[in-house]
């Protein structure tokens, strides 16, 4: 065999791990630490402890050896905390998590924004635990195992085996060992994608990925498995999408209201904190008869359909066309037949043309990237209120600066554990017209 010179790679050194104390904790529930003029984030620690860390990165570090704890510590309650890392807070009870999530939302605010103070924020509570409506879990083949079922770590790519959730609702968790065990009978070149996890109505729902066609026997395990656990079931292939049991999905909302969706639809994850959302929304909407609302990034209608029962008229404007559709037909099943729905995107301005006249109040929940250019149009039409929910406080600290520029006040502002136990963080504002 010709012999070639092979360069040897230089060996990476780890760096060395030092000994710091935790400054603070960012809104994302990580450790700041600083090291030679620079700052390192720091998962597993709190604010006051003194710590050994390892830098991971530019700015990540690791924790390797815990000094002196925080009196708030408390031993995480899942068994995967280490090796899942999608539930950070666990070393903090609820309440404190909330705490320092809306210390954090309060400063963020206020940096980016240019308020000096904020009001005191309300916020809203329910179940800790076993919160989790919707869920997505990750496949990966292991040769001689077959088929295994986990979750992804957060912005990574390693996935974790999982076979009970603390987070996920107790509906859900008794079928991840039958899904696991179905899994692991499928043959490689089932390329199995992402499975879908649903508590809803009329029965909890499982869709399937798969990237080839499955036999008949093949279909079949997925039926039984559907029929013994009262779950309706649907899967998609690389040719359709097909349901092998049940055939519909469906919430509720106070006051009868049915939402339908399709597996794949954003439904808002924790169902108790979802409908005191909409509540606090309603409250600080305060739709009347006489006025026309505007509802932004509407989904299916989860604020569109309790603002419809109570406002002249309701424009709800989503990205989706399906959901649109979805949208459309929740209202008529719902008679709120004072609902028009329409899809398009909101980053391009002429989306928002033409039905801005004659709104009064406008309600908003964007994805993470927030609404920058649906609120510059918006604030052009000067509604009286504006009500905007969002999933990251930094994109929603943003908008609120560019609404201050344009008239609008800050009236009350609320945090939603939403995702307790996670980073995650739900937030809500009303800003009023000056
Ligand atoms: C956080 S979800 C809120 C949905 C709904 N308000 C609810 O509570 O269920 C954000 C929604 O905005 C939609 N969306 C995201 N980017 C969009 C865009 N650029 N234009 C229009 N809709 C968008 C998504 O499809 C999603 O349905």
């Amino acid at each position: 065999m010709v012999q070639f010179y092979k360069a040897k790679r230089p060996v990476k050194k780890t760096p060395p791990a030092f000994e710091c104390e935790v400054s603070a904790l960012d809104h994302r529930l990580l450790g700041v630490v600083h090291h030679q003029q620079a700052t390192y984030f720091t998962p597993d620690v709190l604010p006051t402890e003194r710590i050994r860390v390892q830098l991971m990165g530019k700015h990540q570090a690791k924790l390797v050896q815990l000094l002196q704890s925080h009196p708030h510590r408390i031993q995480p309650a899942c068994r995967f905390y280490h090796q899942c890392g999608g539930c950070q807070g666990q070393i903090l009870s609820s309440t404190h998590q909330l705490q320092y999530k809306a210390e954090q939302v309060s400063l963020l605010i206020t940096q980016l924004s240019g308020y000096t103070s904020l009001p005191e924020p309300t916020l809203i509570t329910g179940p800790a635990w076993h919160y989790r409506r919707a869920a997505r879990l990750a496949t990966w083949f292991v040769p001689n195992l077959g088929w295994q079922l986990g979750f992804r770590q957060e912005k990574s790519k390693q996935v974790v085996t999982v076979d009970n959730c603390l987070v996920l609702s107790e509906v859900l968790n008794p079928l991840l060992a039958p899904l696991s065990q179905l899994l692991k009978r499928f043959p490689k070149s089932l390329r199995v994608g992402h499975v879908e996890l649903y508590d809803c109505l009329p029965m909890p729902t499982i869709r399937l990925r798969v990237g080839a066609t499955l036999s008949q026997a093949q279909r079949q395990a997925c039926i039984d498995l559907a029929q013994v656990h009262q779950v309706s079931f649907l899967l998609s292939d690389d040719q359709t999408e097909q349901w092998l049991h049940g055939d519909s999905c469906y919430y509720m909302l106070d006051g009868g209201l049915k939402l339908a969706f399709i597996p794949g639809d954003f439904i808002q994850v924790n169902a108790a904190l979802n409908q005191k959302m909409v509540n606090l929304a309603l409250d600080w909407l305060d739709p009347n008869d006489d006025e026309r609302i505007l509802d932004l990034f509407s989904g299916v209608g989860n604020f569109t359909l309790p603002i419809a029962k109570r406002a002249k008229e309701v424009v709800a404007i989503e990205g989706v066309e399906a959901m649109t559709q979805r949208l459309s037909a929740n209202a008529a099943l719902n008679h709120c037949f004072n609902v028009t729905a329409l899809s398009g995107d909101l980053n391009d301005r002429q989306t928002l043309a033409g039905w801005l006249d004659g709104i009064d109040k406008v309600l908003l929940d964007p994805a993470r990237a927030g609404a920058k250019t649906a609120l510059e149009s918006v604030a052009k039409a000067r509604p009286k209120a504006v009500v905007y929910i969002a999933c990251d406080p930094a994109t929603m600290a943003r908008d609120i600066a560019l609404l201050r520029v344009k008239g609008y006040q800050l009236q009350r502002w609320a945090l939603i554990d939403m995702f307790s136990q996670t980073s995650h963080i739900e937030t809500a504002v009303l800003l009023t017209a000056t």
